[in-house]
């Protein structure tokens, strides 16, 4: 099969992840026989520098005539003074508003060969498997006004949200808990929040649809605790947008590492972008020290989600697995009695595992 693929690197360790990760896909689609044309698109910082706004027109249609997009990270010190519509993360926010990608799948694993690297005890994160369903294109961070006022000394955002925007983020969360293990928390701060009441009534209203679902509420107080505490209590959570970015960082930690999660950003149509969910670490970038899993994972997200390659996701999650358990690690998961991986190492040795069982494969075949 031939797929467009919009690339777009974005700022500091976002290029040096990209970068292995169009690898990774050149090489799964050589053992399976497709083809993968990328095409890249500047977006953050990178595009700031070179057309004066962190979202280019270009970039967008760039996007909008792929079959999917990657995207790395964006943001540094470097961009930190320019006033906030004019920043690398307005970029990303636009993108992710102008392609309706409402929907962000932010799974959690706890690797067994992690659990090392964790801070949590290991007995408390062994096994955990859960999905972090956020809301991507509402709440606090679209809504207006959002503004500074009485001359810079009184400052106002808004948390907005139509029915139609939680119902159908609500019913991402109930569907992906209908196909896993049937349990779905939703997180919300409804003791104080009227967007929040709003979101447990549309959660009780679309139970009725799953009746093998269950449901409970949590306060997201409470949720943050728990993600400490018990996290395998866990399978779906599915909260608003500000809620989701602070859990999903925290709940990186059950794996040992920010960068080791992956996400996918849907809409309805199947169209989506892939990116880590780690930033563009300015204090690593350029230093061959980033870990390129959160990255190479989210490819896997896309082949499984935007182009129904699920054996080629699989042997991408296998071989990641697999680079895991033999004991190599970039820096931010070693455990000091193995030589950590820099960047570019970690990307060979996945590759190299692709290609291996890319060969093991073709010789059973022969023989079969
Ligand atoms: N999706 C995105 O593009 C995205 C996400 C988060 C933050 N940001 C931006 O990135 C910039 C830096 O933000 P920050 O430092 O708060 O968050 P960050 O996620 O960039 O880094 C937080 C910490 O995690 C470490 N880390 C992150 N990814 C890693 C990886 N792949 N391998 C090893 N270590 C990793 C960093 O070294 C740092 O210590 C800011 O401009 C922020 O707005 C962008
Ligand atoms: C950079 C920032 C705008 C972004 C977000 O908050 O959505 C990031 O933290 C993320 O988690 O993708
Ligand atoms: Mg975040």
């Amino acid at each position: 099969m031939k797929r467009k693929v919009a690339v777009l690197p974005g700022d500091g360790i976002g290029k040096e992840v990209m970068e292995g990760t169009m690898k990774v896909l050149s090489a799964v689609a050589d053992r399976f026989g497709h083809t993968f044309e990328f095409h890249k698109g500047r977006i953050g910082g990178d595009a700031i520098d070179q057309d004066g706004m962190p979202l280019p027109d270009e970039t967008l249609r760039i996007c909008k005539e792929s079959d999917a997009a990657l995207l790395g990270a964006v943001g540094g010190p470097k961009w930190e003074s320019l006033p906030g519509h004019l920043r690398p993360e307005r970029g990303l926010l636009g993108i992710r508003k102008e392609l309706g990608l409402f929907a962000n799948l932010r799974p959690v694993t706890a690797f067994d060969s992690l659990l090392h690297a964790s801070p949590l005890k290991p007995d408390r994160i062994k096994g955990v498997d859960m999905l972090i369903v956020r809301e991507l294109t509402g709440g606090l961070y679209f809504g207006t006004p959002s503004e500074r006022r009485n001359g810079g000394d009184e400052v106002v955002d808004t948390l907005h949200y139509t029915r139609s925007e939680i119902e159908r983020i609500v019913e991402q969360g109930f569907e992906a808990a209908s196909k896993r293990r049937q349990k779905l928390t939703s997180v919300d701060k409804a003791n104080v929040l009227e967007s929040s009441r709003m979101w447990r009534e549309v959660v009780e209203e679309k139970a009725k649809a799953y009746p093998d679902v269950e449901v409970e509420h949590m306060l997201v107080d409470a949720a943050a605790m728990k993600m400490v505490q018990n996290p395998s209590h866990f399978d779906v959570i599915v909260t608003e947008n500000l809620f989701g970015d602070i859990l999903s960082d925290e709940a990186s930690m059950i794996t040992g590492s920010l960068g080791m999660l992956p996400s996918a950003s849907l809409r309805s149509d199947g169209f989506g972008m892939y990116e880590p969910v780690h930033g563009s670490a300015p204090d690593i970038a350029g230093k061959n020290l980033a870990n390129p899993l959160a990255m190479i994972l989210s490819g896997a997200m896309m082949l499984k989600y935007s182009f129904e390659m699920h054996d080629e996701a699989e042997a991408i999650e296998k071989a990641v697995k697999e680079v895991l358990d033999a004991g190599y690690y970039t820096s931010d998961l070693a455990n000091g009695s193995t030589k950590a991986l820099g960047t570019d190492a970690m990307i060979k040795k996945v590759i190299y595992q692709l290609e291996e069982a890319g060969a093991t494969a073709g010789i059973m075949e022969a023989y079969a």
